[in-house]
């Protein structure tokens, strides 16, 4: 991505229709990672083919995988066989995603391969130690900068031990990154989290034919365990609609009068779904039709109506079933009437970039009143009227910072524009052509 995209977002009618985001993120990693290690053919249905994805796609065919997309936008993975990754003869590029990058780790780190991992420039200033540290623990070894950022070469083993790993930070990509190294690994490898984070893998792991066990402890934390060298063999996938992609139209609508939508297929896995019943506390009507199960996963179709918000506390233990939506949330309770208070926000520092500082600062340009907390808090003051907006806004190489900010112009007296809406593509293709469907006015800047 080489060319900034400035775009602008103006105040818009109702948003209406009914449409289907593109595939779950989280879930599409997954899906093509373990197809590339599983025996035989896996089959995906609505994979992401968001650049973030396409990246790890295009890592697992440097592994020995074979990954490819037919007209009909079927994907099928023909894996090599857990155990069998094959040393890639060049850098595995990440790009913009911390999920590629710590996952693959994880599972590279189990294969007795040595593997060179980069990403672009917010990526390599992400914080890697985070899956290094078990990682070692367990017998991989990383070359690298100082720092324990991206580029690192991962020496990989064959015969690491399997450890049992207290998590430090509510985190499912670490908790991921050791399970997937544990896959190749004889014996029981444990992660200990005390707050549940999202649980694709696990799922995931479970119908690919693997055991993934849970015990919950004493202090409440939940163990999950997955035997090591199970037999992995290709499975159907069908792939959720992302529910922290239906976000941006689910908060579009809610801030539009008139507004009427119907989002279909979304996720509903409780570990994801903590920004709808924080939209609920806050008094969006949201209809949530149809639940049923699709390959293991929770689906719903929500309708979302124009709401009159109100500002609530969004206490830090919702944090991890949020992670990725408080920038979108904070654009609502911008527009919402009293305070919202989102409390426990530390791991907004070290995504694609520093978002409690990147939305503190947005909503600041856009006549919002906002205070950072030193608890990494944050406070936005809502007045029930349309914030002044009228300015431009950084985002950082932030594909969330800038849809976020692009929804809250549809609402502010004036356009909001971002600096750079390229980096969408990374896990949101179409997001302007899709809003604007809807009766949303994004343009270039
Ligand atoms: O496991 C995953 O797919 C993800 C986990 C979260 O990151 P952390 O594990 O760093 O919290 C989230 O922010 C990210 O977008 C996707
Ligand atoms: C944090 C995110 O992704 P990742 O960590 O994979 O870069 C995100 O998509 O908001």
């Amino acid at each position: 991505m080489t060319h900034a995209r400035p775009l602008r977002s103006t105040t818009t009618g109702a948003i209406r229709g009914s449409i289907r985001v593109p595939g779950d993120k989280s879930i599409s990693h997954r899906s093509l990672m373990l197809g590339a290690i599983a025996v035989g053919e896996t089959v995906i249905h609505g994979l992401l083919e968001g650049e973030d994805v396409l990246h790890t796609a295009a890592a697992m065919r440097l592994l020995g995988a074979e990954a490819e997309r037919s007209d009909d936008g079927i994907w099928r993975v023909r894996g090599v066989g857990l155990g069998a990754l094959q040393e890639p003869a060049q850098v595995l590029d990440m790009g913009n995603s911390g999920t590629a990058a710590r996952l693959l780790m994880g599972l590279v780190a189990g294969h007795p391969i040595t593997c060179v991992f980069t990403g672009d420039a917010s990526l390599n200033k992400r914080p890697m130690a985070r899956v290094t540290k078990p990682l070692e623990e367990m017998g991989a070894r990383f070359v690298g900068r100082s720092g324990g950022r991206l580029p690192l070469t991962v020496v990989g083993s064959g015969e690491l031990v399997p450890i049992t790993y207290r998590l430090p930070v509510a985190s499912a990509q670490v908790k991921s990154a050791i399970l997937l190294a544990g896959l190749n690994t004889a014996g029981a490898t444990t992660v200990i989290e005390a707050e549940p984070t999202r649980d694709h893998t696990e799922l995931m792991l479970r119908h690919f034919g693997a055991t993934v066990t849970t015990q919950r402890l004493e202090d409440g934390a939940l163990a999950v365990t997955v035997t090591g060298q199970p037999e992995l063999t290709g499975r159907t996938i069908h792939v959720p609609a992302d529910p922290s992609s239906a976000a941006f139209p689910a908060v579009a609508a809610l801030l539009r009068p008139g507004s009427d939508l119907l989002l279909n297929d979304v996720g509903m896995n409780p570990r994801r779904t903590g920004l709808y019943d924080t939209l609920v506390e806050m008094g969006a009507d949201i209809a949530f039709e149809n639940r049923r199960d699709q390959a293991g996963e929770p689906v719903a179709d929500l309708r979302v109506k124009h709401s009159a918000l109100k500002g609530i506390v969004v206490p830090a233990d919702r944090a991890p079933s949020m992670i990725d939506e408080y920038p979108v949330l904070a654009a609502a309770a911008a527009c919402a009437e009293g305070t919202t208070v989102m409390l426990g926000l530390k791991e907004l520092r070290v995504k694609e970039s520093d978002r409690l500082a990147m939305v503190a600062e947005g909503l600041t340009r856009c006549g919002v009143s906002v205070e950072v907390g030193a608890d990494d808090s944050l406070t936005v003051h809502g007045t029930g009227k349309p914030p002044k907006g009228g300015a431009a806004v950084l985002t950082a190489m932030d594909h969330r910072i800038a849809m976020s900010f692009l929804v809250l112009g549809m609402a502010t007296e004036q356009p909001v524009s971002v600096d750079d809406g390229a980096f969408i593509d990374t896990s949101f293709p179409g997001f302007v052509g899709l809003m604007n469907g809807l009766g949303a006015a994004i343009m270039e800047a």
